[in-house]
């Protein structure tokens, strides 16, 4: 195989990744490749694995068996913060943002993990207000410049989350996963992430679990769907939603209500 032909590869992919808890299968033998700039989600009813796979993908859990590789290469046995420095990075739940800091802060604090080991960095004022000004771009990014000096406790859920993207963008990824990036939000804020994310996307990789169908149908490239663990069916939006066999594993799910509450 000669070099161009790995970059041509999936940016992500899974080979027979498989989790068991106890003897319970929760993912089974799962074949993943996520492409590169595509937007991908990984749906499925609830209890289908994907938060397992999720926390597979980010070093959270080790596989029972399987390979996990980025760009080509085996990432199994790497630790989270060395994927990271890889360039593919999960996004931060909101309990990782600091309640008690401005949206500013917040950045400026993920901005100083991803430089963190060169203490002599901090020496030099010029760098601090170099800091200070990319935490501001990433604050104009995900469109919260006018809460920058906004203690995060105080902002509205929607601009949480938002704050959450410009915290994983601070760590300037090529991949984001994003897991569940609307969950819990009204329609006007799923309208704004939705169109946030279609803008943090350019030049990335995304793969996001999603319960929000009409999110998904919006935004994703491609799409896999997983039931008890195993990879159900693949390919765009129209074809997997018109496939019987996701339309009856979702039947009668928490899933299926959501889809019509959103649909
Ligand atoms: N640490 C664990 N120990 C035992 N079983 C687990 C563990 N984590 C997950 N499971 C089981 O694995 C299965 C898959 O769970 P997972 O959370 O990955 O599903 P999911 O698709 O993310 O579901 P949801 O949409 O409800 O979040 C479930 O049956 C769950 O009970």
């Amino acid at each position: 195989m000669s070099a161009n032909d790995v970059l041509q590869g999936p940016v992500l992919e899974t080979r027979g990744l498989t989790k068991e808890f106890r003897g319970f299968t929760a993912v089974d033998d799962v074949n993943l490749q996520v492409q590169e700039g595509h937007i991908h989600a990984l749906i499925g009813p609830n209890g289908a694995g994907k938060t397992t796979v999720f926390n597979l993908l980010t070093k959270f859990l080790p596989p029972t068996r399987g390979d996990i590789l980025y760009r080509g290469k085996s990432i199994t046995s790497k630790k989270s913060n060395e994927i990271a420095q890889l360039g593919l990075v999960r996004s931060f739940q909101i309990s990782a943002v600091f309640a008690h800091m401005t949206a500013l802060e917040n950045v400026r604090v993920a901005l100083q993990r991803k430089l963190g080991t060169s203490f002599h960095f901090w020496k030099s004022e010029k760098s601090l207000d170099h800091l200070n000004e990319r935490a501001l771009e990433l604050l104009e990014e995900v469109g919260l410049r006018e809460y920058a000096d906004t203690l995060t406790v105080e902002m509205p859920y929607g601009r949480k989350r938002a704050l959450e993207l410009a915290t994983t963008l601070a760590l300037d990824p090529t991949m984001m996963l994003l897991d569940e990036p609307t969950q819990g939000m009204g329609a006007e804020d799923v309208d704004r992430i939705v169109a946030l994310i279609k803008r943090v996307s350019q030049g990335r990789t995304v793969l996001m679990v999603e319960h929000n169908l009409s999110v998904v149908s919006r935004l994703c490239d491609r799409i896999t769907v997983l039931a008890r663990g195993a990879v159900l069916a693949e390919g765009d939006y129209q074809s997997v939603s018109r496939n019987p066999l996701v339309r009856e594993a979702y039947m009668g799910s928490d899933a299926a209500e959501e889809e019509g509450a959103h649909v």
